[in-house]
């Protein structure tokens, strides 16, 4: 049989990762496949910092040159930024090659597009690099979880963010070493902005709002808010209570939207997300059938990002089940209230009589129930959402 050919898009660290895995792996592809996969062509912005190593592979700074090649069975993006990698993959597709991508903004912006366009063209596209790295997140969603519905998800999405913070109170590094650390491990977006503004955490909460809900949250209406706020002694304050910042994004499918955010919030030790640490990533799902499940791994970097794209590489032709998102879930209730703690430098705070506090438990730290309404009210202080039991954190005074 012929080989897979394979044209690659970008050559930097998910780039080299998906070709030096090609060639590594080659034995094992082969046998799962039933063929040989071969990279014909490598597309690159600059040429002059590239040389491949093998010279009979097409080195390109043309995407003409892609599609002129006669045979392409799969184009896989792993470029930057929304264009030009969705005309390059819009014309792959036309030209009847599978696609595959990385590119969460892109996806986050174009996914419908793209795979209309790929099924009126009997090809797929897949995505799994798209989101949580190498943790096989869409798969699980589209392939195994299929009976179930899931009604809410809560997740570290970003492993630049997380490895910040972890570095932060573990080594006590400043926020810009850190993210320095992260962009030479190859963590980090091309403008690290992305990651530690929580762009990068968004796009992917809206890729899995479509594969779980099959629609987007409203764009507009999303919290975002980043970790380029918190600082070293408000990490160190925390952790003398048994509290860890995380970077965490929920989705929620509420009675009339959708409800998504990523922020900042404080986890205490008896959530799963207290132990994810450095650059790993972990998603927390709520299903109807199975209850709560927690996939954990690597967020980024080269080879995790890798394995996701050979997995779509070898599923490319796997039959897909038609999502039912018609049917009526229970819709989380968006009136809930939930736990907050709030930063108050004085003995009493003085808050809205919809925010009640439960205790002190700092010199300056008070945890109050509220709903997320309320507490937006609550300007002037730093707070932070709470997961997890409150029972491990020390109490300093009685219930106030
Ligand atoms: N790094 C990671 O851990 C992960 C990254 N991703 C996503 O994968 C994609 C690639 O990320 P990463 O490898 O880290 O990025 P890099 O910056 O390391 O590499 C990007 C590559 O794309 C090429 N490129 C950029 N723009 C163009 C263009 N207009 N035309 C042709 N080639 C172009 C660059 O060429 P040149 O080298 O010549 O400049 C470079 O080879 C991004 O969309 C990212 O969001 C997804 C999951 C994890
Ligand atoms: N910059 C991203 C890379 C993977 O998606 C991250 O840090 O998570």
């Amino acid at each position: 049989m012929t080989a897979l050919q394979v044209a690659l898009l970008g050559y930097g660290t998910v780039g080299k990762g998906v070709y030096q895995t090609i060639h590594q792996h080659q034995a094992r592809i082969r046998k799962l496949l039933g063929r040989e996969v071969k990279v014909a062509a490598v597309l690159v912005k600059d040429l002059s910092k590239h040389e491949l190593p093998d010279q009979e592979v097409i080195l390109t700074d043309q995407f003409s040159d892609i599609l002129g090649i006669e045979h392409i069975d799969v184009v896989i993006d792993a470029i930057v930024g929304v264009e030009p990698g969705f005309t390059y993959l819009q014309e792959a597709i036309k030209k009847g090659c599978h696609v595959i991508t990385a590119n969460k903004e892109m996806f986050a912006y174009h996914s419908s597009t793209l795979q209309n366009l790929a099924a009126e063209h009997g090809v797929t596209v897949g995505f799994e690099a798209t989101v949580a790295g190498g943790i096989p997140i869409i798969q699980t969603l589209k392939k195994l979880l299929n009976a179930n519905k899931v009604q809410s998800l809560q997740g570290i999405l970003n492993g630049t963010s997380n490895f910040i913070l972890t570095k932060m109170r573990e080594e006590q590094l400043s926020f810009s070493e850190a993210l320095t650390l992260a962009q030479q491990l190859g963590y980090a977006e091309a403008d690290p902005a992305n990651d530690i503004e929580g762009h990068d955490a968004f796009y992917k909460a809206v890729i899995l709002s479509e594969v779980l809900f099959g629609e987007q949250p409203v764009w507009e209406d999303t919290v975002r808010e980043g970790i380029a706020e918190i600082t070293i002694d408000q990490i160190d304050y925390f952790h003398s209570l048994g509290l860890r910042f995380k970077h965490v994004a929920s989705l929620e499918k509420a009675a009339d939207a959708i409800k998504c955010s990523v922020k900042p919030v404080l986890v205490s030790s008896s959530h799963p997300l207290y132990q994810v640490e450095n650059v790993q990533n972990a998603i927390n799902i709520e299903a109807d059938i199975v209850g709560s499940i927690s996939l954990q791994g690597p967020g980024a970097g080269m080879f995790p990002t890798a394995s996701a794209i050979i997995e779509d590489l070898i599923h490319i032709d796997d039959k897909e089940y038609i999502p039912c998102f018609d049917e009526e879930l229970s819709p989380v209730s968006s009136a809930t209230a939930s736990v907050w703690v709030i930063l108050g430098k004085s003995a009493i705070i003085d808050l809205p009589d919809s925010v009640s506090i439960i205790r002190k438990i700092g010199d300056t730290a008070w945890l109050v129930e509220a709903t997320e309404d309320s507490i937006s009210a609550v300007k002037e202080l730093p707070c932070f959402q709470l997961l997890g039991s409150v029972d491990q954190i020390p109490k300093v005074e009685k219930v106030y």
